[in-house]
């Protein structure tokens, strides 16, 4: 008989040393397992002998039965077996071969083991006898030893080890729990990034966002509820949207609608904080403005907390980045999201310096993105391909054979709406893909004009959160994540609203009889986008289903 399968959702590692001064071990143990957000408790003990280490498992196993919470200890097989059958075993790469361990507990104890390649998940399914495994370390942590900044996985590399467990044997999928690192900071970027279109970690494993309380409780509840967030969001398809039964012009409908709501919302204009260009920057800001929203150019790590609150959505844009700006940008990505607030990343020139290169692995790896968009050379670069020359900022030579494939393929790999710049505009999140036809290549013309696409696209992404917020849309209101509330469809319905304003409101300038050239060009842009009206999208648009 194989042991119960627990809920994984948080699993609780404690670790005695981080206890808060002059709090009891016991005591907190039993607060943090009251409010009934732990789902599964392991005891560590890196430092007590055989004889502590079973006086403290007695007693914890007293408090976790009483809580109804089934438990593990670390490493030491010993001290397991002389607990009730009930009680797990946890083991590591170094630790007793996993095959034996199983013989030596028996069919009904649950066991777990650490791996941190994939190799190690590799062995672990062939070796058919592990419950689960835990995934890690996703970020860096002291609460284990040894752990150098070259051992980190980020949520990325966790991915691949999700997908190594599960993706092999359907029939006997391995359930996963994330670990190293994870807080309430984290928590939803390494789920979030670690999930793939049919791979899924099934929790988060934490050691001091909980140990480290003295509302531990609370802090399980805090992680909890985000858990239960983005379970909520998968089960729906998270990122990757089905357009099934949409068509084109279904699409611009429903970006028109959004257009109208967005243009009157009883929630304010979102405010989109902008990390940006300097070349860009007053642009930027101006085409915010016309285009209902609040912009807030702000770089600084210092402040990013503080304006995370309050935040409808967030660029990142490396065009002038900077080591200031790049510290910003990872502290603004995380706040935005910890609070659901949709991400554009503008990876400009990326194909130009193995700097930019380095800057948007790093945010790709430190910040999970919702929107990703670029000219034909970024997006080669991203995808690793050599299709597409970089020239600077721009594209060279070169052009792309698959484009559709292409944002269909990067889409898919970073779990984000992913929009190809060009002549034709495609927009996919990794199953459909759109073609946008409209746009005047007087843009071209004047520097600064895709960075305002973006503030668009984010602008447009928040109007479709703010949508989900004012009808009541989810089931889960309330909750840490708006991206939780606005549906997958949405949020893209969201960034096609901004491409179509952008793009349409570029063509109404160009064809003013008061434009003789980019200087006069670009207050006609401005002034087109904030004239825009909702009917405007439908009879411009030139939009169709790619795939
Ligand atoms: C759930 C979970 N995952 C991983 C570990 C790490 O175990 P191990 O590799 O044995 O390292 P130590 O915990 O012994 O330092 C874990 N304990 N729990
Ligand atoms: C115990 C442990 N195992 C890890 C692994 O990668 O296998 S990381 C880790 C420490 C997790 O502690 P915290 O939640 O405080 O970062």
């Amino acid at each position: 008989m194989a042991p119960q399968q627990p809920n994984y959702a948080v699993y609780y590692v404690t670790g005695r040393d981080l206890l808060p001064p002059g709090v009891d071990f016991f005591q907190h143990l039993d607060k943090a397992l009251s409010g009934g957000h732990v789902s599964v408790v392991q005891i560590r003990e890196k430092d007590a002998d055989n004889g502590e280490f079973l006086e403290v498992a007695k007693k914890a196993h007293a408090i976790a039965a009483q809580h109804r919470v089934p438990m593990l200890v670390n490493d030491n097989l010993s001290v397991a077996l002389c607990l009730p059958p009930s009680v797990g075993l946890h083991i590591g790469q170094d630790d007793i071969p996993l095959p034996q361990a199983r013989k030596l507990l028996g069919p009904d104890r649950l066991i777990g083991i650490s791996v941190h390649t994939v190799d190690d998940a590799k062995r672990a399914l062939a070796e058919g006898v592990a419950d689960y495994a835990g995934v890690g370390p996703v970020y860096g942590t002291q609460s284990k030893a040894g752990i150098t900044d070259d051992k980190v996985l980020s949520p990325r590399g966790a991915a691949d080890i999700v997908d190594a467990l599960q993706s092999t044997n359907r029939e006997r999928r391995l359930p996963c729990v994330l670990i190293g690192g994870i807080n309430a900071q984290t928590c939803v970027r390494a789920l979030v990034g670690a999930t793939g279109l049919h791979n899924y970690p099934d929790g988060v494993a934490v050691v001091s966002a909980i140990q480290a309380r003295t509302d531990p409780d609370v802090a399980a509840a805090e992680l909890d509820e985000m858990v239960a967030s983005w379970q909520f969001r998968r089960s729906f398809g998270g990122s990757a949207i089905s357009l099934q039964g949409e068509t084109a012009s279904s699409l611009v409908q429903a970006a028109s609608s959004l257009l109208t709501l967005h243009r009157r919302s009883n929630l304010g204009p979102p405010l989109i904080q902008t990390l940006t260009s300097h070349v860009s920057s007053t642009l930027s800001a101006n085409i915010a403005l016309a285009f209902s929203s609040s912009p807030i150019m702000s770089h600084q790590e210092e402040e990013a907390a503080d304006l995370g609150r309050v935040t409808g959505g967030v660029v990142l844009n490396i065009g002038t980045i900077s080591a200031e700006s790049r510290r910003g940008m990872k502290a603004v990505g995380r706040e935005a999201n910890k609070g659901g607030k949709p991400v554009v990343l503008d990876p400009v020139g990326v194909g130009a310096s193995a700097f930019r290169k380095g800057c948007v692995q790093q945010i790709l790896n430190d910040t999970q993105v919702t929107l990703i968009k670029g000219n034909a050379a970024e997006l080669s670069s991203i995808a690793g391909l050599s299709e597409v020359a970089s020239r600077g900022v721009d594209s060279g030579a070169g052009s792309l054979s698959d484009p559709v494939g292409l944002v269909k393929k990067l889409a898919r790999k970073e779990k984000c709406l992913v929009l190809l710049t060009g002549k034709t505009d495609y927009l996919s999140d990794g199953r459909a893909v759109l073609a946008c036809e409209n746009g005047h290549p007087m843009v071209g013309r004047i520097t600064g004009s895709g960075c305002a696409l973006g503030v668009m696209l984010a602008a447009g992404m928040a109007a479709a959160c703010n949508k989900a917020k004012e009808e009541g849309e989810g089931a889960m209101r309330g909750s840490a994540s708006m991206l939780v509330d606005a549906n997958g469809k949405d949020v893209l319905v969201g960034a096609l609203m901004g491409l179509l304003s952008m793009t349409i409101a570029s063509e109404k300038a160009a064809g003013r009889g008061d434009v003789k050239g980019p200087g006069s060009f670009i207050p006609a842009l401005i002034d087109e986008i904030a004239n825009l009206r909702p009917e405007d999208l439908v009879q411009g648009a030139n939009l169709s289903v790619a795939e």
